[in-house]
Formats: C-alpha cells, sequence, structure tokens
C-alpha cells in the first residue's frame, strides 16, 4: 500500500473546550475505498473528530492529512473535496426535494445544477418524490435526500454522522445499500453509528470513548483482541434479573449484559470465568453455553475500563 491509498492519516489529535480535553491522541488512517466504523457513546468524541478531520475544527494538537491535504493549513482543499452530513437535517423543509438539491447544486457551482438534481433523484431511487416539500419526507427519506446532497459534488470522500439515527431498520438497510454502491464507486467512507448491525457492515472500525481511540480494526480483529470468554446463559425459570446480580457481584465475572431471554456473562481472564462460573453451572436449572462475544459485549467491556481510567 503506498501514501495514496491512504485518505485520513492523522497522528496524536487532542482537541480541548474550555480546557477539557474531548479528543485525546486520537491517531487513524482511512484506507481509499473503504466504509470506517466510528463508534462510542454519546459526548465520546466522535463528531468533534469528525470536524477536524474536514478542517471545520482546528486540532489544538497533533497532525495529519485528509485526502493528502494538512488538516491545519489547506482546510479550503478538504472541505471542496468532501462531503458532510451532520447529524442535524440541515436542508430547506420548505423547499421540494428538487430545489433542494438545485439550491445546493448552485452553492457547489456545479455547471448545470438542474441536470446535477435530476441525477441524484435517479441515482438515489427519490424519482416521484422530487416535487415533495423536504419537511414532509419520513426520516428514511430525509436521509437519503441528505445523502444525495452531500454527494452532489461529486466529493471523494463521506463524512457522515450518525446518518441513520432514528430511521427504521429496512430505510437503514436501504441507505447502508447505497453506502456500498458508493465506495465500489471508489468512494471512502467515514461513519459514525451507535448500531452493531451498521458497524458489522464496516470494512473497519474504531471504538472511541472519553475521547481516546480504544480499538480498531475488522470486527474480527477488534472482537479477537477483546481477549473476552463469553458464557450465554439461558435459565428455564431461575429470575434473570437475580442471576445478573449475583454474577456481576462474583469475582472473575467482569461483565453481564441482558440480551433477551439470555445474559453474556464474560470475563477477561478465562480460568477466573470459568472458577466464578463454576458454582453456577453445578447448581442445574441454566443451560451455559461458551460462545464468542459479541461486538456489543466488547464495546460495553471496552467502555468500562475507558471509565475506570478515566476516574
Ligand atoms: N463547541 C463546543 N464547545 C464546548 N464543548 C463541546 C463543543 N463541541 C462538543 N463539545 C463537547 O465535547 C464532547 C464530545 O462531543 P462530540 O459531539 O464530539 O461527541 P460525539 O461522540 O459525537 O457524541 P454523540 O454520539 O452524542 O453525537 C461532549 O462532551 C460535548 O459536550
Amino acid at each position: 500500500m503506498n501514501g495514496h491509498d491512504i485518505v485520513i492519516d492523522v497522528h496524536n489529535l487532542t482537541k480541548r473546550f474550555d480546557g477539557r480535553a474531548v479528543v485525546r491522541n486520537l491517531s487513524m488512517q482511512v484506507k481509499r475505498g473503504s466504509i470506517y466504523g466510528f463508534l462510542g457513546p454519546n459526548g465520546s468524541g466522535k463528531t468533534t473528530t469528525i470536524r477536524m478531520l474536514c478542517g471545520l475544527l482546528t486540532p489544538d494538537e497533533g497532525t495529519g492529512t485528509c485526502l493528502g491535504y494538512d488538516i491545519r493549513t489547506e482546510t479550503d482543499k478538504i472541505k471542496n473535496r468532501v462531503g458532510y452530513m451532520t447529524q442535524r437535517f440541515s436542508l430547506y423543509q420548505d423547499l421540494s426535494v428538487r430545489e433542494n438539491l438545485e439550491f445546493i447544486a448552485r452553492i457547489y457551482g456545479l455547471a448545470r445544477p438542474a441536470a446535477a438534481a435530476r441525477a441524484a433523484i435517479e441515482r438515489l431511487g427519490l424519482a416521484g418524490r422530487e416535487e415533495q416539500v423536504a419537511g414532509e419526507l419520513s426520516g428514511g427519506w430525509k436521509q437519503r435526500l441528505a445523502l444525495g446532497a452531500c454527494t452532489l459534488s461529486s466529493p471523494q470522500l463521506l463524512l457522515l454522522d450518525e446518518p441513520t439515527a432514528g430511521v427504521d431498520p429496512k430505510a437503514r438497510r436501504e441507505f447502508w445499500n447505497e453506502i456500498h454502491a458508493l465506495a465500489n464507486e471508489g468512494l471512502t467512507v467515514l461513519v459514525s453509528t451507535h448500531y452493531m448491525d451498521e458497524a458489522e457492515r464496516c470494512h473497519e472500525i474504531a471504538y472511541i470513548a472519553y475521547g481516546e481511540l480504544l480499538a480498531r480494526g475488522t470486527v474480527e480483529q477488534v472482537i479477537e483482541g477483546s481477549h473476552l470468554t463469553t458464557y450465554i446463559v439461558t435459565a428455564a425459570d431461575a429470575n434473570l434479573s437475580d442471576l445478573s446480580d449475583a454474577l456481576s457481584r462474583t469475582q472473575g465475572v467482569d461483565m453481564v449484559a441482558p440480551f433477551g431471554t439470555s445474559l453474556h456473562v464474560s470475563g477477561r481472564d478465562a480460568d477466573a470465568l470459568e472458577r466464578a462460573i463454576a458454582p453456577y453451572r453445578a447448581r442445574g436449572g441454566l443451560d451455559w453455553k461458551r460462545s464468542e462475544p459479541s461486538l456489543e459485549d466488547v464495546f460495553i467491556d471496552l467502555m468500562g475500563k475507558a471509565r475506570d481510567n478515566f476516574q
């Protein structure tokens, strides 16, 4: 891989607000044409990082490039080549789909705004809705329109900040099919999300908590790197909530998380976990199955560790 294959390459970024570091020493590399998922709890610094990458915020410390341009000194060049979809729907609610797209195409200075808007309408399956007022669209269609708007200028990199928050599963799936189609055409996509199923559709992911990047890699690498051992326990008639409380207090059990009618019981030390659960297994009435930790188990564990370090 050479330098041209890395679209985002930043090192030790730190950003403070009012003296408080909300992003700390963050380094990341994103490959061209990949879909890179950015995960982490609310307020962990995802939006702040995205804004530093596209030149909207200047880091207090750290260096790096985005699309080969310096994130401190060449921000105009970056902004011209990046499509940024913010968390809030930022189009005009009282303009139609077509009017919104044509307006944005004009802002970008595209030579043929009407043709560009029409092409986006076709590409995103918005045909038939072009005269509908944006404010009346459902959440899923609004997001699709926003995606159309931020790809109008043919950017090389898309930064999508929680694009599917509050969107129903079917619309989310279609949105992701579109993201994959764009990546197949060579676009690089950095997308923040709280949804585990979306994380699994990314080529690589990074998990950030309390401003620090705690894990990164493919989903498989992140799960493997957690070194968690996990059991799934289901109970015929025992009270899962009592069992969860008891297990949480047992040394060797680092995490207990309810998943429907079962509990995921995880530990960082496999032998200690085995010893911890042995009395419960001997008791009967519970069905224990060893399993691979889910991505969610790994993130809950990482967040717990980060909180311990932070306090
Ligand atoms: N302009 C600002 N001035 C002061 N504090 C800010 C500013 N922007 C963000 N913050 C704070 O920085 C922290 C990180 O916020 P950020 O929006 O980057 O997190 P996030 O991971 O994107 O969260 P979410 O998932 O809720 O969108 C938060 O505590 C937020 O309140």
